[in-house]
């Protein structure tokens, strides 16, 4: 049913599928970016395949990226509609999930008032305290080193948006969002729900779908969410009532919409401000964790890198004090080091998918009006045009020297693994502060060495791969964080203390007992 004027473009290329069910049957379970990088091999940086009726365009190259999401981004900018993360768990509240309309931007505006890189300066204290509490919390339980990096994420950024002190181990805050995250990440695995295909599925009564389970999940990840965002927002209001709000997005935003009252606005803008900030929380609680478990996992796997690392700390900032956000300019292999990590194994290979609000040609070919558009920010960080021809391996290196890859804008990861146009990460910046906080400090203070075998009290290699999932973690593995001496002893000392669990919990937060059948960390 094409318009007119776009009668005579060809389809875009892809492989053959089978009537009704399209490619269902080919379509990768796991690895999805190697695949899709494997087919755009055989048919073009852009193709199309077909899953029941509907059409997935999959981008490998940087510079078609651009041309669709920012040369073209008022119609490449909205996201596909999820029956069962978006509309049954309820996660099409959050700005994550929708689509291009005036409350998507109201939300991104909010969130760009704290997060973008000017304004974020002012909360650099935050990851600078938190990184320095981690240290603590790897000193006193190396053994614990997993769900300590998940945790002390979800430290920053819970202060960053709600202005709340996590209390130590197991936050009741900061474990709910990981169980929402949990319940969220189940379900928008790939192909994991029919009726994400058929959204006429949504009217069937939940009691006669065939998948066992399926209510329960949507249940679950509602009630986490809900429970996790009101709570949150509870918070914040009496800690405003009580007069002892420490400085957070929510405060920014709910001064914002004060000093903004007087213009028309559609939305109920307090509403929109509690939701923001669920959505930011939730969205930085769990991709720096993949970033940061890929660095553990590339120090342990390359124990040259590490040292290299830590020759040029030992140099420039010294054994006296811990490295500060003040030193980063001088520190070009730490800066290396980050940038290789954010493209070996990226936290979202395939992105976020976007979706299409027009009809559109690319090259005399159609791209339809609600077609679902991945970005395979794997391939373009693997392409060896870019990076050179050992991209699988981890070589920081390759942004130093005379012709750093980064000289070009595909080249530097920054431009590429937060993805593209209007729907670019909003957290990056403070991502950016935690990415530096944690790797430099934990490098001033720990070796991060290969695991030991209980048996027979030997080191052997960790296994160097990355699981299945929309944000990428390494597969299972471990490691020994050993302090590096009585120096690093003492800095860790002077840090801020560890705080107990109890500490800074609001009253009456609790994570609703029946979430916890479904608490994971990584
Ligand atoms: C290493 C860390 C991170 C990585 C690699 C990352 C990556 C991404 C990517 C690829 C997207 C999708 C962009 C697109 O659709 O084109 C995204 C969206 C998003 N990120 Fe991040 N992110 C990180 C950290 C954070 C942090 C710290 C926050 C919050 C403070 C955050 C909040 C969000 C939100 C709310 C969205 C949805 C934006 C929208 O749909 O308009 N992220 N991120």
């Amino acid at each position: 049913n094409r318009p007119t004027q776009f009668a005579h473009l060809k389809p875009l290329p892809g492989p053959k599928g089978f009537p009704f069910i399209g490619n269902a049957l080919s379509m990768p379970r796991a690895q999805e970016h190697k695949v899709f990088k494997e087919w755009g091999n055989i048919y073009g940086d852009i193709f199309k395949v077909s899953v029941f009726g509907r059409t997935v365009v999959i981008v490998n190259s940087f510079d078609i990226a651009i041309e669709l999401m920012e040369k073209r981004g008022a119609i490449y900018s909205s996201r596909p509609r999820l029956i069962m993360a978006g509309e049954w768990m309820g996660f099409n509240e959050t700005y994550a999930l929708m689509p291009y309309n005036d409350r998507l931007r109201a939300s991104r505006r909010l969130a760009h008032h704290t997060l973008c890189a000017q304004a974020i300066k002012s909360k650099a204290n935050v990851p600078e305290e938190e990184s320095e509490r981690w240290l603590r919390r790897l000193l006193d339980d190396p053994k614990d080193w997993k769900q300590s990096v998940a945790e002390v994420n979800g430290a920053v950024t819970t202060k960053i948006v709600y202005g709340y002190q996590t209390g130590g181990k197991r936050d009741p805050m900061v474990h709910n969002l990981e169980v929402a995250l949990h319940a969220f990440s189940l379900a928008i695995a790939p192909g994991a729900h029919l009726v994400d295909f058929f959204p006429s599925l949504r009217k069937v009564p939940f009691w006669l779908f065939p998948f066992k389970g399926i209510k329960e999940l949507a249940n679950h990840g509602r009630e986490a969410l809900m429970y996790g965002t009101n709570s949150s927002w509870a918070f914040v209001e009496n800690q405003i009532a009580g007069g002892i709000a420490r400085p957070s997005m929510a405060l920014d935003t709910l001064d914002l919409i004060k000093n903004e009252r007087n213009k028309k606005t559609s939305e109920d803008m307090a509403n929109v401000a509690k939701w923001t900030a669920s959505a930011t929380a939730g969205g930085g609680a769990h991709t720096p964790v993949s970033a940061l478990m890929f660095w553990i996992l590339s120090m342990v796997a390359h124990p040259h890198v590490q040292k290299k690392a830590q020759e040029e700390l030992d140099r420039v900032v010294g054994r006296d004090r811990l490295p500060t956000l003040n030193d980063r300019p001088d520190l070009p292999y730490i800066e290396a080091v980050i940038k290789e990590v954010l493209r070996w194994h990226p936290v979202n290979p395939c992105g976020i998918a976007h979706a299409t609000t027009e009809d559109d040609e690319y090259e005399g070919m159609f791209i339809a009006k609600g077609t679902t558009v991945i970005l395979n920010q794997w391939a373009m960080l693997h392409d060896p045009d870019v990076y050179g021809l050992d991209t699988d391996k981890f070589i920081p290196e390759r942004f130093l020297g005379e012709t750093p890859a980064d000289r070009v804008r595909a080249g530097n990861p920054w431009s590429i693994a937060f993805g593209f146009g209007r729907r670019t990460c909003p957290g990056q910046n403070l991502a950016s502060l935690m990415l530096f906080c944690f790797i430099s400090k934990c490098l001033a203070t720990f070796n991060v060495k290969r695991p030991v075998d209980p048996q027979t009290g030997t080191e052997y290699d960790p296994p160097v791969d990355a699981a299945p999932g929309n944000v990428s973690f390494p597969v299972e593995f471990d490691c020994t964080f050993a302090v590096r001496d009585q120096k690093a002893v003492d800095l860790i000392s002077n840090c801020a203390e560890e705080l107990v669990p109890g500490d800074g919990l609001p009253k009456g937060w609790e994570v609703p007992p029946e979430s916890h059948r479904l608490a994971h960390h990584w």
